[in-house]
């Protein structure tokens, strides 16, 4: 038996899982998986894995994963099946030629900001630089602390000026994009294509806030940890997601089913 939801949170789910089709969506980073120092060891929690899984397996449920990793490297770390849907680049990236769209100023600024990413890995130790289709994620993380406002300092007088680049701050991560993304993109898109009535979201971080901003009267925001938010549910953190996607997989099945 999952352990109970507090009462106003309990109270919201068991709404949303009588929507007559949900749309359930996911951050990854922070929210299906614990932080985690190394990026390339991010895993979803056994049960919130699990959980996923089985919403995508009820009708009329539409489940989703919105995340700022590429789309190649979220389908190699949640290892999901084909019935979740993955959008990865911050909401920007729904299928592997997202990359051929780009236009040629974007691919100049791509290896512009690629350039000045690498120099400044080559200037501070520990800088850790991730390439993604549209845009560079430099994880100043590992930098040792009495280098790391310098290192921060570096990015926002670099690669953060360069015309046209789209910044968003996360975890001990500044990313810069060719493209303007967000998330709340890809839950517009989700919604339309999907004709789903009502919409839950989950996440913890900044890029998150984009996609709680385009919930509607009815959806449900659930933010992840401490600072402000736009959701109107709060969780404490990973294991508590565990718990809310549980719980959800009981009600919907529960209603589905009645
Ligand atoms: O939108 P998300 O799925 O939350 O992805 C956001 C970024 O997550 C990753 O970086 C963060 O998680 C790492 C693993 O726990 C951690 O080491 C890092 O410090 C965090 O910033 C990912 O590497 C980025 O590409 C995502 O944009």
């Amino acid at each position: 038996m999952t352990r109970p939801l507090p009462g106003p949170l309990s109270a919201e789910v068991d709404r949303v899982a009588r929507a007559e089709r949900l749309l359930v969506a996911s951050d990854f980073d922070g929210t299906m998986s614990a932080i985690v120092d190394d990026p390339a060891a991010a895993r979803t929690l056994p049960e919130t894995d699990a959980a996923i899984r089985a919403l995508a397996e009820l009708p009329q449920t539409v489940v989703a994963v919105v995340s700022g990793r590429s789309l190649a490297m979220l389908h190699q770390l949640t290892g999901l099946p084909p019935a979740v849907h993955l959008v990865g680049s911050h909401g920007m990236e729904f299928d592997e030629s997202f990359a051929a769209g780009l236009d040629e100023a974007d691919r100049d600024r791509l290896e512009l900001l690629d350039r000045q990413a690498t120099a400044l890995a080559a200037r501070f130790a520990g800088l850790q630089v991730e390439r993604k289709p549209a845009s560079i994620a430099m994880h100043y993380r590992h930098v040792a602390p009495e280098q790391r406002a310098a290192a921060v300092e570096a990015i926002a007088t670099g690669p953060q000026l360069v015309d046209g680049a789209h910044v968003t701050t996360g975890k001990e991560v500044v990313e810069v994009a060719a493209v303007q993304t967000s998330k709340g993109y890809a839950l517009d898109r989700l919604r339309a294509r999907e004709h789903v009535d009502v919409v839950m979201f989950v996440g913890d971080d900044v890029t998150d806030e984009h996609a709680f901003a385009v919930l509607r009267e009815g959806d449900l925001g659930v933010k992840v940890g401490s600072g402000p938010t736009a959701a109107t549910q709060r969780v404490a953190g990973v294991a508590d997601v565990a718990v809310l996607f549980e719980t959800l997989v009981q009600l919907r099945r529960d209603y589905l089913s009645s």
